[in-house]
């Protein structure tokens, strides 16, 4: 038995993934018309439209019930409401649970990492019993079974690889990391680049001006990770480079699309407002904008990303104070390792 807690998007794509592998499924819904709609007529129109959803799983509104009997739960609760949630299930979870947290982002208040927050709140759990789920994966694609590769995060071996075997499938190729705070700091500071990449799309500019935010974007993204511990070559993996890409260049990703809408003048307040989807790069933004003036790193796109959101400088304005930066090498290492023999 699999337990899914939350049943946006994610949570259903990943509930519709499990019981095709032919497990029993039961998921939680914040809304109890969801859990209506998911148990009569087998669909979640607001948040995974045109899927036919398999009528083995079971929605509910009860913690309790969802929870009850399973070893494997699945958290895909938006960020900011992932700890009060994790509090209600507290009571309900024990030594022999292995928690999968799928969600993406920091807990703005904090700064934590959601397997931080997870695991404060479940203490109860073994240690590296907290995995982080995270990769190139619209939930869209992998509920039309669509090819798609993931990664799972634990430092403790035996971890990963019972959760690899549980999620594997013809379909989800998954891989296992022990970096995990690298492969949720993917996860979570890519929305922010994927924001900044539909600005441009909005403002009208190119392919170009996508690839470079794309590029400077995962260095600044290894560069606060590398300083808080994770590490550098996961961010070149699925969970860094590959979930930056797919986010960043997809018709499917919220994060570009609130970029978008910001790049042709809508307001902040607007575009959130208009969609029941969660917009994790805005609060990731806030963020990501305060651990680097903590640690002291220059994360340029993210900075400028979070005036456009937060500070009232116009989009095209950000970008001009991006190309007129004062100029730089392109890589540290590189410089270090040829101009000083010079
Ligand atoms: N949609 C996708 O393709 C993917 C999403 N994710 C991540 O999964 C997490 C969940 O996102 P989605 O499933 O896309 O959600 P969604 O954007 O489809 O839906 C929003 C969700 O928020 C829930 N919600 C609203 N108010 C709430 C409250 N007060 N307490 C608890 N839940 C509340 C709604 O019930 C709904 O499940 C996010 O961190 C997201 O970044 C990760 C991979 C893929
Ligand atoms: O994380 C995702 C794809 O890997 C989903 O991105 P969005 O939240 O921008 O839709």
């Amino acid at each position: 038995m699999i337990a899914v807690v939350g049943s946006g998007g994610w949570g259903t794509a990943l509930a519709f993934h499990c019981a095709q592998k032919g497990y029993p499924v039961k998921i939680w819904a914040h809304e109890s018309e969801v859990v209506t709609e998911i148990n009569r007529q087998h669909t979640n129109a607001t948040f995974l439209p045109g899927i036919t959803l398999p009528e083995s799983i079971q929605a509910s509104g009860s913690l309790e019930e969802v929870l009850s009997g399973c070893r494997y739960v699945i958290t895909a609760v938006p960020s900011q409401w992932l700890r009060s949630v994790a509090k209600k299930m507290a009571p309900l979870i024990t030594r022999n649970h292995l928690i999968i947290s799928a969600s993406k982002g920091l807990e703005v208040q904090s700064l934590k990492t959601l397997a931080t927050v997870l695991e404060e709140e479940l203490p109860m759990v073994e240690p590296g019993a907290v995995i982080a789920l995270s990769g190139p994966n619209h939930a869209e694609e992998v509920a039309r079974r669509i090819p798609s590769t993931t990664v799972v995060a634990t430092p403790i071996l035996k971890f990963a690889e019972e959760v690899q075997d549980l999620l594997i499938s013809p379909l989800l190729r998954v891989y296992t990391n022990p970096d995990r705070l690298g492969v949720q700091l993917g996860g979570a500071l890519k929305n922010i680049i994927a924001l900044a990449a539909g600005i441009s799309d909005g403002l009208g500019f190119g392919d170009n001006t996508k690839a470079a935010l794309i590029t400077r974007g995962l260095a600044e993204m290894a560069r606060l990770g590398a300083a808080m511990g994770a590490q550098t070559p996961t961010f070149s993996g699925l969970s860094g480079m590959g979930d930056l890409f797919v986010t960043a260049s997809s018709k499917h990703s919220r994060n570009a699309w609130a970029g978008r809408e910001l790049g042709k003048g809508r307001s902040l307040a607007e575009i959130l407002s208009s969609t029941k989807m969660v917009v994790e790069g805005v609060t990731t933004t806030q963020a990501a904008y305060r651990l680097a003036r903590e640690k002291q790193v220059e994360i340029p796109i993210t900075n400028i990303t979070y005036q456009v959101l937060f500070e009232g400088v116009p989009p095209l304005e950000g970008v001009s104070r991006l190309m007129e930066r004062v100029r730089t090498h392109e890589m540290e290492e590189v410089v270090a390792a040829t101009y000083t023999w010079q």
